[in-house]
């Protein structure tokens, strides 16, 4: 017996071996898919009515600072590196494990209310971060974010943290969490922490999270410091494999994509940060056509300043067209597929397709929405038309964590209110208290 049978949906499998079902039936068993197909054969616990929607993977998102919720809109249209250096870094310091619990907590209620299953994540504090993983149900990959800037010291307790974190995380909360190596990025790291964290993440049999060539301004520093871009030195050092994920990857020249193709480093695209940082754009058709694993992703809420990848799909798409005057370069069902079936494949997880083992990971779009009808292509409406709001049910390891719009695993109001009191620990003469947390009268 089946513990949930999802009925009369139109199954987006994204599986290229069943291809997508227009009326079909999707069974899941102990968290797992255990039928595909037109109608099932046994009886369920539970059954889902997904008439007059698209039933589909869950949106892997693989660039994440989860926490930044707290800091969305903090400090915007300001220098890449001002912001993070003058702004985002000094404040940071001021945010600790119970402001990066809620922080997180509303990142997942954000996306679960958006369609995102998993995400992979890098920053402080991440074992609040685990634990907010842990409470709502969602999947993640998680790693502690370090950065040495060339100091042993740092260095060495920054490893030890995140040693800590991978040993005390990895496979936690029911196997809904793995963990990573997060070393930020080749110019805040030196030479030799980078290749330790290596060895490290060899010894553990654990990936590892990293931001390459994001700005002009990383080019130029690593060619200053090393002779070569960010790309030849990690290569250098050994760094690349296939248990490697890159975000950004924007200033790459046609020998850098080689390496990365070769090497098999999964690259994680964040278009609209990438937009709203004016950090260029990653070549990421070329990427496809030399077959690297490329994935989306939101990256942290401070520089997109939402979580919903919808939106993502929808930049990724228009972005590629006309940066390359082509419209053709890209079309909606490689979308769909970079926000699916490449994001769980860069994170080693059996999701991102509707698929007999696979982990019940699945989202349930309305399409009986002024703004999605008519309906003559589903790959076209996700991609072009849909938004975040229009996803009504979300599962996540065979669990119900939002059923027709109602979240399920937490409660909505008590997070947003529990974000906004931890955003008072940033200081900010900003804050403005919509929810009138200050307002006795306002109690709740
Ligand atoms: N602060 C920790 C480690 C940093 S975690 C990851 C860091 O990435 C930062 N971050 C967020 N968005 C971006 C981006 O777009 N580019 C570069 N760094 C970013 C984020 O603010 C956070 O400090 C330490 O010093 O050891
Ligand atoms: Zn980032």
């Amino acid at each position: 017996m089946a513990d949930i049978l999802i009925k009369n949906g139109y199954i987006l499998t994204m599986d290229p071996d069943t291809g997508d079902l227009k009326k079909g039936e999707v069974a899941i068993e102990n968290g797992r898919i255990i039928y595909v197909g037109l109608s099932y054969n046994g009886k369920a616990d539970k059954i889902i009515d997904a008439s007059g929607s698209v039933v589909m993977p869950g949106l892997v998102n693989t660039h994440n600072h989860a926490g930044m919720t707290l800091l969305r809109g903090y400090a915007d249209d300001l220098p890449l590196a001002e912001w993070l250096e003058d702004y985002i870094w000094p404040v940071e310091a001021k945010l600790g494990p119970e402001e990066i619990y809620a922080g997180v907590r509303l990142a997942c209620l954000e996306m679960i209310k958006s369609g995102t299953t998993t995400f992979a994540d890098m920053y402080i504090h991440e074992q609040a971060a685990a634990r907010a993983v842990e409470d709502c149900g969602m999947r993640a990959a998680l790693s502690y974010g370090m950065i040495d800037f060339g100091d042993p010291e740092r260095a060495e307790s920054s490893l030890l943290k995140g040693r800590n974190f991978v040993k005390d995380f990895n496979g936690a909360a029911n196997g809904r969490i793995s963990v990573m190596y997060g070393p930020h990025a080749p110019h805040t790291c030196s030479q030799q922490f980078l290749q330790d964290v290596r060895e490290q993440a060899r010894k553990d049999d654990v990936k590892v999270h990293i931001h390459v060539l994001e700005t002009e301004a990383e080019l130029n520093q690593m060619k200053e410091k090393y002779g070569k871009c960010s790309v030849n030195m990690l290569h250098d050092i050994g760094f690349f494999d296939s248990d490697v994920l890159a975000a950004h990857c924007i200033w790459l020249s046609e020998g850098d994509m080689d390496i990365l193709a070769e090497t098999g480093v999964h690259v994680s695209h964040d278009p609209v940060s990438n937009m709203k940082t004016a950090a260029g754009i990653a070549p990421v058709p070329q990427l496809l056509e030399k077959g690297v694993n490329v994935s989306l992703s939101t990256d942290g809420c401070a520089s997109n300043n939402n979580l919903d990848m919808f939106g993502v799909m929808k930049t990724a798409a228009l972005l590629h067209k006309v940066n390359s005057m082509d419209l053709t370069v890209i079309d909606a069902r490689k979308v769909l597929e970079m926000a699916t079936v490449n994001g769980a494949k860069a994170l080693g997880i059996e999701a991102g397709m509707i698929k007999e083992g696979y982990y019940g990971d699945l989202i349930v779009v309305d399409m009986k929405r002024p703004h999605l009808t008519p309906l003559y292509d589903v790959d076209s409406h996700l991609v072009y038309s849909a938004r975040g709001s229009d996803v009504t049910t979300v599962l996540v390891d065979g669990k119900v964590l939002m059923e027709n719009g109602q979240v399920l695993c937490m409660d909505e109001y008590e997070i947003m209110v529990e974000a906004s009191k931890a955003a008072k620990k940033t200081d900010s003469q900003h804050l403005i208290d919509v929810l009138g947390l200050n307002d006795p009268s306002a109690d709740q």
